[in-house]
């Protein structure tokens, strides 16, 4: 019997102008107000431009609000980057770090990941660390040790089951409408965990979630989820549409 209780995350990414930003944050809360609350932990992550205006939308509600990113420093000479610090500020409660998308754009390593990490941590934040294969690596074979890797290169000092959360993103099942099949994303979930045994021992592994992305939508998302070491889903296009988010978060 598992006691993790699950996360639905939305993952906007670079969408969305005030108006869409607020919209998206308000029909949600009128979910929450309206239906019957579905049995998972629910977070948006918005652009950082809509970060404010988010978290003042679903203030008071029970829909938490992230970043996308973080600086790994507290503050100083980095024009253009965010200070974790000044996510928290602004009513982050999580961050994502390490995104492939991140990772390809921005030449992110886990080194970078990692430290980012921490900075999210040490601002009281809950990390959201990103890792997952491209089709090139599991075509070679290479999914498990890839996954195994980035984890350990990823994974931030200080790490627990409260202050982290991992998110395979197979980066072939990113925006691309192939989604893993249940058994590949089991299967990676389970060396996920596996090695946060290795490293945390496993009673931190035992209760930190691990979520999976990667075209989750309405009409995958009940067997992904239903996996035993499928502990949410990090989502990115269907979380654009309040209907869509909520079946998901329906799903779990
Ligand atoms: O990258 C993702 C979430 O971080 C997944 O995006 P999609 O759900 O659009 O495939």
């Amino acid at each position: 019997m598992t006691t993790r209780r699950k996360l639905i995350a939305g993952n906007w990414k670079m969408n969305g102008l005030k108006a869409d930003g607020l919209a998206l944050a308000r029909g949600i809360v009128d979910k929450l107000k309206t239906a019957p609350a579905p049995a998972c932990d629910l977070l948006v992550c918005p652009p950082t431009s809509l970060v404010a205006l988010v978290a003042e939308a679903v203030g008071g509600s029970a829909l938490a609000v992230g970043g996308q990113d973080c600086h790994a420093k507290a503050s100083g000479a980095h024009t253009g980057d965010t200070a974790a610090v000044a996510l928290a500020d602004l009513g982050c409660a999580y961050v994502i770090v390490g995104h492939s998308e991140r990772r390809t754009d921005h030449a992110e390593t886990d080194a970078v990941v990692k430290a980012k990490a921490e900075a999210a941590l040490a601002a009281g934040m809950i990390a959201i660390v990103c890792i997952g294969e491209t089709l090139a690596q599991r075509d070679a074979g290479q999914t498990i040790e890839i996954n195994r890797s980035q984890l350990r290169g990823s994974l931030p000092e200080g790490s627990n089951a409260t202050n982290t959360v991992i998110a395979y993103e197979p980066v072939w099942a990113i925006g691309t409408g192939r989604v893993a099949t249940p058994a590949q994303a089991q299967e990676v979930h389970a060396a996920i965990r596996a090695e946060l045994v290795q490293k945390l021992g496993a009673d931190t592994a035992g209760r930190m979630r691990i979520l999976y992305g990667g075209s989750m939508k309405p009409d995958n998302a009940k067997e992904l989820l239903a996996l035993p070491d499928v502990d949410g889903g990090l989502i990115g296009g269907a979380a654009l549409k309040v209907a869509d988010f909520w079946a998901i978060a329906e799903s779990c």
